[in-house]
């Protein structure tokens, strides 16, 4: 593996030392961590500086969607913390993004990296639909992917479906980091909007987000380097 691992697990337990049991199987060098709204509730700073102290980049996925101000402070907090990268809600709007943006850089960790989700990857058009009418995905996640860009922005979280659509438009560099990643075969769940870990890195996309096809596997760290194995 390279250095910069394409894998991101998505650490959703709400049990620490199950989480603990899987973090102390993988390595630095094969996958990044995500922490969300789950583990940060119930384990908070603590569990997210353990990771961080046990070498991994740690994306802290808390989607923040609050007024500017209540979300810069939000954003700058989570960067003195020391993560890799954090998200807001592009729907949050571009001064939201540009001080959040703005606080990140003035923080003692202005290097972490911060990324908007765009239409989350559970929606499908008829969901959408309810919130947006008359509008495609694909239409909503180019809207908010362009002005996630303009307020200055790293990426954006979106479905791999939309990554073909977004390099067009968007350079190289800006991130597109995709949940909804499924093996072939493997369980849906709830997400909508997915894609095979070969398709998406084929489509343009920089980081896979993984939660259940690798944390509820029966052998997690075999179903990873598969996944490694594969996008290599
Ligand atoms: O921001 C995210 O990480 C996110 C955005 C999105 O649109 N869809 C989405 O599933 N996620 C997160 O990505 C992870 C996907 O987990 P699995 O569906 O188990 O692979 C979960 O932790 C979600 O909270």
């Amino acid at each position: 593996m390279t250095q910069d691992a394409r894998v991101i697990v998505a650490l959703d337990f709400d049990n620490v030392e199950q989480a603990n049991q899987l973090v102390e199987q993988l390595e630095p060098s094969a996958c990044k961590l995500k922490v969300g709204k789950e583990m940060f509730t119930l384990f908070g700073p603590e569990f997210v500086k353990s990771l961080i102290n046990k070498g991994f980049d740690v994306f802290l996925d808390l989607k923040f969607h609050d007024i500017p101000n209540t979300v810069a402070k939000a954003c700058k907090a989570a960067a003195e913390m020391g993560v890799w990268m954090v998200n807001v809600h592009a729907s949050g709007g571009a001064e939201m993004m540009r001080k959040a943006k703005q606080a990140i850089e003035s923080s003692s960790h202005p290097q972490t990296k911060l990324i908007a989700v765009t239409v989350l990857t559970s929606m499908d058009q008829d969901q959408l639909n309810d919130v947006v009418p008359g509008v495609t995905p694909a239409e909503q996640v180019a809207k908010l992917a362009a002005l996630t860009a303009d307020s200055g922005l790293d990426g954006v979280v979106c479905s791999a479906k939309e990554a073909v659509m977004l390099r067009k438009s968007l350079p190289e560099s800006f991130l597109l980091v995709t949940p909804g990643i499924r093996p072939a075969g493997a369980d849906v769940g709830d997400q909508k909007r997915v894609m095979t870990p070969v398709d998406a890195i084929e489509a343009g996309v920089s980081y896979l987000v993984m939660g259940r096809p690798i944390t509820q596997a029966d052998d997690p760290l075999a179903t990873l380097a598969r996944v490694n194995e594969s996008i290599q």
